[in-house]
């Protein structure tokens, strides 16, 4: 064998080296058994080392046009069995990624004692002091306190810009790519500014919604986003997903806190309190809202009641904690890019998907 994973407390596993290197980072695990590129390109696993649970990542190779952002976000890979496609595209990438070791037992210690830290260490001659060394540099989630800055636009980015529907100001915190898909899709004009941008930046578009992104670790530490919020509900609609949600919640006077081992996966079960609905959604959170403050749940989880939708006629705010715009699905959810538009003056226009 020549790589080790060192868990938090000291295990270290062996396993065999796929893509070499020396890295750190939160060990969580997807449930997820299809769209490993977009896994992959998600700017919300900065940070993190991401186990599959399935046991064979990779089958159907590497596009381009499946990836989410122009790099792979965790810093390692970790799965029972990866295919040379995929190990020779995390290699090009300086990603670290390991596999055939047992991850059944893996995903049910981060079950039973939560997301944890790790240090992983692959390739030639490295030992399994290589991956401690690693184990004891690494922070936790809410230690990196500028993590924004590693994931978000350096400048705004407009998209659709002779656009007939929405002018849209998405605070880029780590967007994925499908987010401004889905709205260009209905035509809305993107305006994708810096996860700091200043309530002057947003003056400056005249947004006709306000769209907080996804993004990775904890949502205390978009503190800029949290004062635009503050600064704009109530004026302009406000639209979020995933960390959106916990950003917008927290800024209006609700609470978030950190889950045991989040939600990952392309099959959690959402019920809808107003229809009693249930649909599949993807998800990738280590993180919910605990308190959602001024705004009501419409949408659980069924598996253990976290809010997954929250909103409030009166200040104009839809959020969801899960991904409806998730690639390759399921796509269940995705009018919720139609309610948010529709809060706007200029309203929702029909979704057209280009070929
Ligand atoms: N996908 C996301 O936006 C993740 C949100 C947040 N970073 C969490 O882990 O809960």
């Amino acid at each position: 064998m020549d790589a080790y994973v060192a868990l938090e407390g000291g295990r270290v596993v062996e396993a065999r080296a796929r893509a070499p290197g020396r890295t750190r980072g939160e060990l969580v695990f997807t449930t997820a058994y299809t769209g490993y590129e977009e896994s992959l390109t998600d700017p919300s696993y900065e940070e993190q080392v991401l186990t599959f649970s399935y046991p064979l990542v990779g089958n159907y190779g590497v596009r381009d046009e499946r990836l989410e952002s122009e790099r792979v976000h965790p810093r390692a890979v970790v799965a029972r069995e990866l295919t040379d496609d995929v190990a020779e595209w995390l290699a090009s990438e300086d990603v670290p990624a390991v596999d055939h070791l047992d991850t059944r037992d893996l995903v049910t210690s981060i079950r039973e004692e939560g997301a944890m830290k790790c240090g992983i260490a692959a390739g030639e001659d490295v030992t399994p002091e290589d991956a401690l060394a690693e184990l004891a540099e690494c922070k936790g989630m809410s230690e990196h306190v500028d993590i924004g800055k590693q994931v978000s636009v350096d400048a705004p980015t407009v998209y659709n810009a002779d656009g007939a529907g929405a002018d849209v100001a998405l605070v880029d915190c780590g967007a994925k790519g499908s987010i401004v898909e889905s709205l260009v899709e209905r035509d809305a004009t993107v305006h994708r500014l810096p996860y700091d941008a200043t309530p002057a930046d947003i003056e400056a578009v005249d947004p006709d919604l306000l769209f907080i992104s996804n993004g990775p670790g904890d949502p205390k530490n978009f503190q800029a986003a949290q004062s635009l919020v503050t600064e704009f509900a109530g004026e302009i609609p406000l639209a979020g997903i995933c960390l959106g949600q916990q950003v917008i919640a927290d800024a209006l006077g609700g609470e978030t806190e950190k889950m045991a081992f989040g939600h990952r996966g392309v099959n959690q079960p959402v019920r809808d309190l107003r229809s009693g609905q249930v649909v599949m959604t993807t998800q990738n959170h280590g993180y919910t809202v605990a308190d959602p403050g001024p705004l009501s749940v419409t949408q659980v989880n069924v598996n253990d009641d976290t809010p997954e939708g929250l909103e409030s006629e009166d200040l104009g705010v839809i959020t969801r904690q899960y991904h409806p715009e998730a690639n390759p699905g399921p796509h269940d959810t995705l009018g919720f890019f139609d309610d948010v538009l529709a809060m706007t003056d200029v309203g929702a226009r029909a979704p057209v998907v280009a070929d």
